[in-house]
């Protein structure tokens, strides 16, 4: 599949705006700041007339030209330009190309969309990479992408004939259009007759038209095939190239077939000619486009999940493989009941045969009219007769009556033949039932509790992968919108996947079956229904299962949505109420649920549209079955039994094959809803960007203990992290250094949040870091405890790199009360002894005296059994930072880390606990060994041994608090003024 997509007259830029244009007039011509360098490799000369380059930078897709303006006459020009996401989660290239000489020169970009590619941070310009393409990526004939470390810039160049790629997705893309005169057009088109699809995600945006209110950006579809622009994300966010001006789709033109789909924006107003307002509209040449009005639009979340890759049908069909001997004892009853059921229209048949056939009816006639009371016909039904073997006045005669005439004889006698088979035909078919409902019964017993077992299992597999994720994981993935998938994803999962399998194979047995009986009853009606009928309904499943499996995935994605946008809102209900937004939080949840609605609907809509056409061809099939059938009775071939039963296994059929087919629809719901769950199971998702990374948190399967020294420690970084596995002796020295460490946050690889930072915080130290607000000082803490790696530098325990040691053995080492005082909705004792649990009642009670929270804990209604409220709500904010500070002293950490942990206590108790603490590092007893402050008060200041100063990721001042009075503090002096 390929994509060629244009962007004309339409500039790319960075966020920031440091990037400018270069092409005097020419769209998406941009490059960073930095130059763009020469290409690499040397092009054949006729494609070396037009260069352009590429730059990566975070978040943008930067191409440059660095040519005049002047357009080239050849229209095949291309180059190529690699572009990283701001997570460099993308790895994508562009290229330039000349459509012809009178118009603005054309920027094709095409790329794709690999998440799971980790940012090489070695590669240099040029290096292929193989990508591993995945979700909205399709069949590529570009067979390497390349990757570059961020804020490097170089060009390149490609042969025609390596082009040609996928759809495009982009994740944390800033698009801007406009060109000098103000009026931007994307242009997204396929020469050569191919789909294309584009995709914005998350934090995405899409500014238009920044200095013109006329004419404003355009979407141009040149294409005349089925091209999909699809926004997901932040469209129009009134960017600062906006002048505060509205941003519009109003202007929007989709000259063909186009298809604009914009779920998920939150700044948009819908339009394009027709289209207004409303939510659905269409532009001149009758494109859909479907955007919100402008309120529904405001109150979108203003993200929405990358795409997924549905699994396969053996990854599906493997969440079944640890249940296999219950589900196939389900089967096997399931087989019981199927087959009893089956026996139905054989037996009716036979029924039918018996009571029409001639000497059948000559024997009834002749006993009606000789022992019925009137001759109105009226006389006692013979399958009742026989079941109930009463009533009738031949029940009652005697056959060994004297009395009896011969013929009246043999006529009772022939009668009572009758009887007899139609009573052992009774009871056949009351034994089926019998079977049949035990059967059914023991079958959808023991689906449905596989069916919770696997949905259990699942659940608790899908946690303990969340739970091991890192810090950056749960940044970028919204907590209800996890909680979600734990609940909905995996119910709708179990739902469709087992319990379609049983519909499935019950289904199955009953169409085999009735195909079966079919044939022995007439194989040429059975050729002419069975084999039309499956591939009919096989293709109507085929065409709106597909259609379902994608708009189930889609639903259950705004759904999850919803339900981070229900949690989190209840849970900053004061902030909700305190800046009277509750309308608003209303219409937002409202926009979200209707949106979910709206992709519910469009489920409904196929599903009806699937059973509306199968019941078509069901009963179509059958009415041709009756007429062929009766002229087959007609001409003596069959009798009408046959046919009865013939046609009852025929509805069988089609019901069965109608309801195989559902259940395939079904399998691909699941399928729909499977795809998000097995990526966060397997870790397709994973944040893995570029700039400072992330850690792991997997437990290292093995530890050994190095030395206590520094000797003999590789200082070879790269080979290390992937093993780190080591512990240190427990009489290790505590001294931490940070050692030339650079350091900026994944999501913003290109933004410095530590540069050089170099100190050392010693042994039985207590250590202060200050400085203004957003300086690093918490990130310092977040390398400490391993939540990032550093850029470059290291960061030392005792000597020893810390990503050789075991992640989790180095967090238990170091006890950290955070910023946020987190508590769980759990009692005062359990939250105290989070990272205890073993602890006793009385280690407990004595964390709380030294972290001076044993008092108010009295004071509580339960005292220690008192709970505290969801993120401990029902306690005051000193309290909290009492109670954490107390749940960290009771792990026995050996390094203290407290980031503004004491900012809401007062003055006395703030200074008692300082007291406590200074004791508790004096102690011998004691496993603390050093203390971190992360401050801004002059108290806590004054307590410690040393403050060192960070200014914008820099250690501007170090020193004691003293050097307040000396020329050195400088800093220091600045920040404390008006701090008491
Ligand atoms: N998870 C994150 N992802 C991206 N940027 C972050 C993240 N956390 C913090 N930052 C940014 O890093 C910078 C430093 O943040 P940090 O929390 O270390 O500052 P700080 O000095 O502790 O501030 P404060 O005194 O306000 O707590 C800030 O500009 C902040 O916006």
């Amino acid at each position: 599949m390929n994509l060629l997509c244009r962007v004309v007259g339409t500039r790319i830029i960075r966020g920031d705006r440091r990037c400018e244009c270069r092409h005097h007039g020419v769209g998406v011509v941009v490059s960073s700041s930095s130059s763009s360098s020469s290409p690499p490799s040397s092009p054949s000369s006729h494609q070396r007339s037009r260069r352009f380059s590429g730059h990566v930078v975070g978040g943008v897709v930067s191409v440059a030209s660095s040519s005049s303006s002047s357009s080239s006459s050849r229209p095949h020009l291309r180059r190529r330009c690699y572009a990283v996401s701001p997570s460099n989660i993308i790895a994508t290239h562009a290229t330039g190309r000349v459509l012809n000489q009178r118009h603005h020169p054309h920027v094709h970009i095409h790329g794709e969309y690999a998440p799971n590619i980790h940012p090489p941070h070695a590669a240099t310009c040029g290096d292929d990479y193989r990508v591993n393409a995945r979700s909205t990526t399709t069949t590529t004939t570009t067979t390497t992408t390349t990757m570059m470390p961020p804020s490097s810039s170089c060009s390149f160049s490609s042969p025609l004939s390596t082009m040609a790629s996928a759809s495009f997705s982009y994740e944390g893309l800033s698009i801007y259009t406009s060109d000098r005169r103000g009026r931007g057009r994307m242009v997204s088109g396929c020469n050569d007759g191919n789909f294309s699809r584009w995709h914005f995600y998350h934090s995405s945006s899409f500014h238009t038209s920044p200095t013109s209110n006329d004419d404003g950006a355009k979407f141009v579809d040149s294409n005349n095939n089925n091209d999909k622009i699809k926004i997901n994300s932040e469209i129009a966010h009134g960017g600062q190239d906006n002048d505060g001006m509205e941003p519009r789709f109003q202007d929007t033109e989709l000259t063909t077939n186009s298809f604009l789909d914009v779920t998920s924006a939150s700044s948009i107003v819908a339009g394009g000619p027709g289209g207004g307002d409303d939510d659905e509209g269409k532009n001149r040449d009758g494109n859909i486009i479907i955007a919100r009005s402008r309120e529904q639009s405001q109150s979108q979340p203003p993200t929405s999940p990358p795409p997924t890759t549905p699994p396969s049908v053996s990854k599906m069909l493997s969440l079944l493989y640890p249940e296999y001997k219950s589900l196939l004892a389900a089967l096997g009853f399931l087989a019981v009941a199927t087959s009893a059921t089956m026996q139905f229209p054989h037996a009716i048949g036979q029924i039918i045969d018996i009571l029409s056939s001639t000497s059948s009816r000559d024997i009834i006639d002749a006993y009606h009219s000789a022992y019925a009371p009137s001759s109105d016909g009226g006389g006692v039904p013979p399958m009742m007769d026989a079941i109930d073997g009463a009533a009738s006045p031949i029940a009652t005669t005697n056959l060994d009556d004297d009395d009896v005439q011969p013929q009246q004889r043999r006529l009772l006698e022939q009668h009572q033949l009758l009887q007899e088979e139609m009573r052992s035909i009774g009871l056949q078919l009351t034994s089926y039932f019998a079977v049949g409902a035990f059967g059914t019964f023991a079958s959808s017993a023991i689906f449905d509790s596989t069916g919770e077992r696997i949905g259990a299992d699942l659940r608790k597999r899908l946690f303990a992968a969340l739970i091991q994720r890192d810090l950056n994981f749960f940044a970028i993935n919204r907590a209800g919108e996890l909680a979600n998938r734990l609940s909905t994803d995996v119910h709708e999962v179990v739902e469709h996947l087992v319990h379609n399998m049983a519909y499935f194979l019950y289904n199955l047995i009953r169409a085999l079956t009735a195909a079966a009986s079919m044939a022995v009853i007439s194989p040429a009606l059975t050729a002419c229904i069975s084999v039309p009928l499956p591939v009919l309904l096989g293709g109507c499943a085929a065409f709106f299962g597909e259609n379902i499996r994608h708009y189930t995935g889609r639903q259950l994605d705004v759904l999850a949505r919803s339900t981070h946008v229900a949690t989190e809102r209840f849970g900053g209900i004061s902030t909700v109420l305190s800046f009277g937004q509750r309308g608003a939080e209303q219409r937002r949840y409202s926009a979200v649920v209707e949106a979910s609605y709206g992709y519910a609907r469009r489920v409904a809509i196929y599903e009806g549209a699937f059973w509306g056409s199968s019941y078509l061809v069901g009963h179509a099939a059958l009415l041709s079955v009756l007429m062929l059938g009766s002229h087959q009775v007609l001409h003596g071939e069959i009798s009408p039994g046959h046919l009865a039963g013939f046609c009852m296994y025929a509805i069988h059929l089609t019901d069965a094959v109608v309801e195989l087919s559902q259940a395939t629809g079904g399998f691909l719901r699941a399928q729909g809803s499977g795809g998000r769950l097995f990526d966060l199971l397997e870790g397709r998702d994973d944040p893995a960007v570029g700039g400072g990374s992330t850690t792991t948190t997997t437990t290292t399967t093995s530890t050994s203990t190095v030395d206590g020294c520094d000797d003999g420690i590789e200082r070879d970084l790269a080979p290390l992290v992937a093993g780190a596995a080591a512990t240190l002796p427990s009489s290790y020295d505590p001294t931490i250094r940070f050692e030339g460490v650079e350091f900026s946050y994944p999501t913003h690889p290109n933004r410095s949040i530590l540069s050089d930072t170099t100190f050392t915080l010693r042994n039985g130290e207590m250590l202060a870091v200050t400085g203004l607000s957003g300086s690093g000082k918490s990130s310092i803490v977040s390398l400490l405890m391993r939540f990032y790696e550093p850029n470059a530098g290291r960061i030392t325990l005792n000597g020893n790199d810390v990503r050789r040691l075991d992640v989790d053995w180095l967090r238990s080492q170091v006890g950290l009360v955070g910023q946020e005082p987190i508590l769980f909705h759990a009692s005062v004792y359990e939250n105290v002894a989070y990272g205890r649990p073993d602890a006793t009642r009385d280690e407990v009670v004595e964390a709380c005296m030294a972290a001076g929270a044993h008092r108010f804990v009295l004071e509580l209604p339960d005292q220690y059994d008192t709970v505290v409220g969801g993120r401990g709500a029902n306690i005051s904010g000193g309290q909290k930072q009492r109670l954490c500070i107390a749940r960290a002293l009771l792990t026995k950490p050996r390094i203290l880390a407290l980031d503004e942990a004491s900012s809401a206590l007062d003055g006395p108790t703030e200074k008692d606990i300082l007291l406590r603490l200074r004791r508790l590092l004096e102690s011998k007893e004691n496993s603390i060994s050093s203390i971190l402050f992360i401050t801004h008060k002059k108290s806590v200041l004054r307590a410690c041994d040393r403050v060192l100063v960070l200014s914008k990721g820099k250690i501007v001042d170090a020193g004691d608090f003293g050097m307040l009075d000396d020329a050195s503090g400088d800093q220091l002096k600045r920040l404390m003024e008006g701090n008491k």
